[in-house]
């Protein structure tokens, strides 16, 4: 053995150490290695320990731990240079997405995109609009595998329900630590078979069903937002957290988290925000968010998050609920067992519940308070809707145009989910209809934020005009697809509806109630500065003064 290492002398030999060093790049760019760059880490520290040992043992000129290390240091130096050398050549000159325009250095890493888009403000998708001012195309290079597209005629072909196209790596990122949701598994049957039950959770029947349940939130929202309004000013985001996750708790777990009642910002509220947070930086590199919940650098809070949450789903096991909720479709009566990937059902519920309906309802607050003669017209209309009625149910405020039309402006200019969900091409590739082709396993992303902002598919794009929805102005809207806030095909949100009945009880509610203006010293550029997009948003916060219109 000691003679065949010998013979080989692989520390010594440079053109070995540079053709490893070449298949190593073939390796990593032919297979997805996002989620499985561990391996990578292990085989090294095993063969660079590997080296050393035999170096040790089997050349006399290397006798001294020094000695050792400047041989390894330098087989190490020789390799990684050789590798990264490739790869950026690679990237930068060679690769099959080197015609689409983009920024110059992130064709060579991601990391560009953090340091350029993310963390100057942590508002990704202000940089993906900045891009499509700077480069005038709908197809960008955005990263060495990635581009990001912004034209609404692609939409069916990335995410229509014909798409050929399927989820990319950025789903992945952590199925090791909590199994696969019916949202993060990247199989279509596997999707189209959970996707059933979450379908059957969120029909018709059970929608009518939770109808009650969000009646009483509201009221009791409605109750404490009269004691709040004696107060010079109400923090609005707290409140629209607290109600969308008191419901979320409700329909979903059949579970009270009471912090409507309390009126204090929970720390499972703040730990659900911490372990979202990650992903505003590493759902940038997958590869780095894998890395870091294996090692838990870094990802206490997401651990701790997937651990709660199936906390949760294993308390509602034990109960028998009196109403139906989302998990008395979901869960199997006849199984004891709950299974890692109703632990992720579980996660998914308590993120894509409460978080998104929260910042909607924030986002509503600062626009009604920023266009009074909007939230005058939405009064009025919302007025002359069972005016004995003190309090309006889900059922009244169903077909409001008005109302309907407020809710889409504001999906449309802040949309939940503002930088889009990553798809990746099929291996065949794809032609967008603009004629560019691209090549296979290629990810897409579509900014929702500035699609929904283009002058071509909507008429003063950054006016907020509810009018576009309702048929007073309907020139306004020219291009409807491009009006994606649920995401469309077979991956949209299956809680959209719940949302939207969550949305039109709230608002219509608050405005019958309350005249709402900024409080004093806020002019909402909190919630525009603040608000860090992590897939998710966690919203900035917004102080409101509510002026009560009916003695108590
Ligand atoms: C304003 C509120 C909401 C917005 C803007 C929103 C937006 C979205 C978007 C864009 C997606 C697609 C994600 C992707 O493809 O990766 C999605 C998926 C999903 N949403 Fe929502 N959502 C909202 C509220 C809700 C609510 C209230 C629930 C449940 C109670 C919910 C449950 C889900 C689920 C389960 C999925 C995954 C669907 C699948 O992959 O088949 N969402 N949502």
């Amino acid at each position: 053995m000691t003679q065949l290492i010998r013979r080989v002398e692989l520390a010594h030999n440079k053109p070995i150490i540079i053709l490893l060093a070449l298949l190593t790049h073939h390796a990593l760019h032919t297979g997805e290695w996002d989620n499985r760059f561990h391996i990578f880490l292990g085989i090294w520290t095993l063969a660079f320990s590997g080296i050393a040992a035999s170096e040790y043992m089997s050349d006399e000129r290397v006798k001294t731990v020094g000695a050792v290390i400047q041989v390894t240091a330098t087989t190490a130096v020789i390799y990684f240079a050789t590798l990264a050398a490739s790869i950026l050549l690679h990237r930068g000159f060679f690769h099959r997405l080197r015609k689409i325009p983009g920024p110059f250095l992130a064709r060579f890493s991601k990391l560009y995109g953090i340091f350029a888009g993310v963390l100057p403000d942590f508002q990704y998708f202000k940089w993906c609009e900045k891009m499509k001012e700077e480069y005038k195309t709908d197809v960008i290079r955005t990263g060495p595998r990635e581009v990001t597209v912004y034209c609404a005629d692609a939409i069916p072909l990335i995410h229509g329900p014909m798409s050929r196209c399927r989820k990319g790596p950025w789903y992945s990122g952590y199925t090791h630590v909590g199994g696969d949701s019916a949202h993060t598994t990247r199989d279509k049957e596997e999707h189209k078979r959970r996707r059933k039950a979450w379908d059957h959770a969120f029909n018709a029947k059970a929608l009518r069903e939770y109808e009650p349940r969000l009646n009483r939130h509201a009221v009791a929202l409605m109750e404490q937002l009269k004691e709040q309004a004696k107060q010079p000013s109400v923090c609005f985001t707290n409140w629209a957290n607290y109600y969308s996750f008191d419901v979320m708790g409700d329909v979903g777990f059949s579970r009270s988290f009471g912090m409507v009642e309390k009126g204090e910002e929970a720390d499972v509220i703040k730990l659900l925000h911490e372990s979202m947070s990650p992903l505003s930086v590493f759902g940038h590199v997958n590869w780095g968010l894998n890395l870091l919940t294996r090692t838990s650098v870094g990802a206490k809070a997401l651990l701790e998050h997937i651990d709660w949450t199936s906390n949760v789903l294993k308390e509602r096991k034990l109960v028998t609920p009196k109403e139906n909720d989302v998990f008395s479709r979901l869960l199997d009566p006849n199984d004891d067992k709950i299974t890692p990937e109703m632990n992720a059902d579980s996660r998914l519920l308590v993120v894509a519940g409460s978080d998104t309906t929260a910042a909607t309802l924030a986002w509503i607050a600062y626009e009604l308070c920023k266009n009074l003669e909007v939230q005058a017209k939405l009064r009025k209309a919302i007025d002359a809707i069972e005016p004995e009625k003190w309090h309006l149910d889900v059922d009244d405020v169903a077909n409001i145009a008005f109302l309907d039309g407020v809710i889409n402006e504001v999906l449309r200019l802040h949309p939940a989910v503002p930088s889009g969900v990553q798809r990746e091409t099929p291996p065949e590739g794809l032609t967008l209809p603009n004629g560019t082709f691209l090549p296979g396993n290629v990810h897409i992303w579509m900014p929702i934020h500035s699609i929904q902002r283009d002058p071509r598919y909507f008429q003063k794009p950054l006016d907020f005009m509810p009018e576009r929805w309702t048929g007073e102005q309907p020139d306004a809207v020219i291009e409807k697809r491009a009006f994606m806030p649920f995401n469309t095909g077979v991956y949209n949100c299956v809680g959209q509806k719940l949302a939207m009945m969550e949305l039109r009880s709230v608002t219509a509610n608050l405005i019958r109630l309350f005249e709402m203006s900024f409080a004093e010293g806020e002019d909402g550029s909190t919630i525009e500065k603040k608000t860090r997009d992590c897939f998710t948003t966690n919203v900035g916060k917004l102080d409101v003064k509510l002026t009560p219109r009916y003695k108590a």
